[in-house]
């Protein structure tokens, strides 16, 4: 999987060799409202002839509506199984892009071309695509392994500092799964790096060897939904309601405390290592208020979580910093209680 995908400074050139080299019969570039303001001009000299669409952006886009558009656009454009969609966005752009791709005349080629760093860590890598239905999130969806992956770090360099710290969850995340000393090195210096191709990298390391292991989800990449349970029924909650949605790593942040907590309620981690999850989480992520009349609603939207079987909800937890333990039982009660702690902090 790392194979088909390429990191650096150099990316937009080597998307520009790959282009060269392959001979599909059209093209298309999906973009959003921001990413053909501040991407598309850097991406375009490096392309051969194409049309662009353009959606509008933000989750509460990421919808059959969308898709739908989308379909009418590469049908209009006649499209075919020859032809390439390159999804220029974020993890929206990606998720709904990659779907669309994947079920158009049952598969047309698509390439990630990730503009955020939540994109470039984790939704660009791995295939599951999808978009959202009646608000559960990523509720219609397929696993589509795009044909490559260009990560130029250099489009971070426009993205709103909301954004950039939302990415920033999901390397958390990757590093209490599996990499205890970046951890641990790194809860000390929080959000600042000079260097974000290695941060890339290391992140996109893990999570495709997490993937190799396991691409379908059966057992093992259930480790990367760590703090999704919650958080996920937390994003959903909080997307229609004017003005409160939540960025989807500002929710997982909250699911990685609730989670955490969790793990300790059932001996897996120490008071010690949730003491230091949680200094480290709110050092970057301010605190997101929750209502208590609003808990009972919340924790109820994990029974549509895509981990669980039947109505018994299935979580991953922590097992120490640095591992992930998955199918761990939980209850409606359990969340509320984690969330009920997560105010008390
Ligand atoms: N498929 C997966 O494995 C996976 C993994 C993690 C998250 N996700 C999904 O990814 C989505 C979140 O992705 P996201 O955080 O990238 O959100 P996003 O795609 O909505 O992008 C965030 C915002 O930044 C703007 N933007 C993008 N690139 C920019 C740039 N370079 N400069 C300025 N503005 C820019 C976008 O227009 C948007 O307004 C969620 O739907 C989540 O469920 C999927
Ligand atoms: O790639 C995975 O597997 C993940 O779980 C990564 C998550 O960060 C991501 O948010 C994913 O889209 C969640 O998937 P879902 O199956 O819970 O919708
Ligand atoms: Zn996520």
């Amino acid at each position: 999987m790392f194979e088909n995908i390429h990191i650096g400074e150099d990316s937009l050139a080597a998307l520009g060799e790959f282009l060269k080299n392959r001979a599909f019969d059209k093209m298309v570039v999906l973009t959003d409202d921001n990413t053909y303001i501040h991407c598309y001009p850097l991406v375009e000299p490096f392309l051969p002839p194409h049309r662009v669409i353009k959606v509008k952006s933000g989750e509460i886009h990421k919808n059959l509506q969308t898709c739908e558009h989308i379909w009418e656009e590469l049908t209009d454009q006649q499209l075919s199984r020859w032809s390439l969609l390159l999804n220029l966005g974020g993890g929206v752009i990606g998720d709904m892009g990659g779907f669309c791709a994947g079920v158009f005349k049952r598969g047309i080629y698509f390439v990630q071309i990730p503009t955020t760093l939540l994109s470039q860590v984790d939704a660009s890598v791995g295939g599951k695509t999808g978009i959202d239905f009646r608000g559960f999130k990523n509720h219609l969806g397929v696993f589509q392994e795009p044909l490559k992956v260009f990560i130029y770090p250099g489009f971070l360099q426009t993205l709103p500092l909301a954004e950039l710290k939302s990415g920033y969850a999901e390397i958390i995340k990757h590093w209490l799964i599996r990499k205890k000393e970046s951890f641990d090195t790194q809860k000390n210096i929080g959000l600042l790096t000079d260097d974000w191709t290695s941060l890339i990298t290391e992140s996109v390391g893990i999570k495709a060897e997490v993937v190799a292991a396991d691409p379908l989800e059966k057992g093992l990449r259930k480790i990367l939904n760590f703090g999704h349970t919650v958080g996920h029924a937390l994003e959903t909650y909080r997307l229609e309601k004017p003005g409160q949605a939540l960025l989807h790593g500002e929710a997982i942040a909250v699911g990685m405390i609730c989670e955490s907590y969790l793990s300790q309620q059932r001996g897996l981690l120490t008071p010690d290592e949730v003491m230091q999850i949680e200094l480290f989480i709110s050092s970057v992520y301010e605190k997101v208020e929750i209502a208590p009349d609003s808990i009972p609603a919340i924790a109820a939207l994990a029974l549509q979580d895509k981990k669980n079987t039947g109505s018994v909800i299935k979580c991953t937890l922590l097992q120490g910093i640095g591992n992930a333990v998955y199918d761990q039982v939980i209850t409606l009660a359990d969340i509320q209680d984690s969330l009920h702690y997560y105010r008390s902090l």
